[in-house]
């Protein structure tokens, strides 16, 4: 079974009396086991689609399957639900809370199931190693480097153990190197489970060498050639 099933989503967005269709008739179907990557224009409808994907947003028209769950069916507790175990998210800009360590930045998702941080430690610092910084459990945000934060974004972002890995320009504030790095541990992340999938909007250029597919969204449509 596919990870993402999406057929013609229209997502509209009106501003006054403009309206803007950010998703208009977008089809995309996606396997688990795989990282790809979503390029295109600037304006295209990249990051609506990834948050239509991840349930933090409703198309206005279209149907949406991820992981088996058909999105337009949950209310707003569900689609809450549902983001909190099966999707991890990771942003251009981290979003570590800074005056927790990294393990507890890794910890935290769990916290909403009413287990305590310390209940969590040991499977964040199993994390904290698999991304790399198990000698940097105790470093807050403002003592590691962009890579190092984005790392442990990526391993928060496995603490749920969800099924999809959504990633917002993630080496959009690296440096080429260490975006590379990223990239590859995402590229890891992926191929990890058969079931897993890592889809990632993105402008670097380097992505393209490291995904398993490359989707292109123009105008709100996916115009990938083997998108359906
Ligand atoms: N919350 C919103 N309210 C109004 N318009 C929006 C909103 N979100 C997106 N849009 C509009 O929808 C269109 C698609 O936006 P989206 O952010 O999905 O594009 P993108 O391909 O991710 O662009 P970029 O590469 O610049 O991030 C744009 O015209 C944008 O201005």
């Amino acid at each position: 079974m596919p990870v993402v099933e999406a057929r013609d989503l229209v997502r509209e967005y009106r501003m006054g009396a403009e309206r803007v269709r950010a998703l208009d008739g977008a089809s995309l179907t996606l396997d688990g086991g795989q990282f790809v990557s979503v390029v295109g224009p600037s304006g295209a409808g990249k990051s609506t689609l990834l948050h239509v994907i991840g349930a933090l947003d409703a198309p206005d028209s279209g149907t949406i399957r991820v992981d088996g769950t058909d999105l337009s069916s949950l209310d707003d507790d569900a689609a809450s639900e549902f983001r909190r175990h099966r999707v991890g998210f990771i942003f251009q800009f981290f979003n570590l809370v800074p005056t927790l360590s990294a393990w507890e930045n890794v910890a935290l998702p769990k916290l909403l199931d009413s287990a305590s941080l310390a209940k969590a430690k040991p499977r964040a610092v199993e994390l904290m190693e698999r991304v790399g910084l198990g000698d940097r459990i105790d470093h807050r945000p403002s003592q590691m480097s962009g890579g190092q934060m984005q790392r442990v974004a990526i391993a928060r972002s496995l603490i749920m153990d969800p099924t999809i890995i959504l990633a917002d320009e993630p080496t959009g504030n690296l440096d080429s190197q260490t975006g590379a790095d990223v990239l590859s541990l995402l590229a890891d992340v992926a191929h990890e489970s058969a079931e897993r999938l890592v889809l990632m909007v993105t402008h670097d250029r380097g992505a393209a060498q490291v995904c398993d597919r490359v989707v292109t969204v123009r105008d709100g449509r996916v115009v990938d050639p083997d998108a359906d």
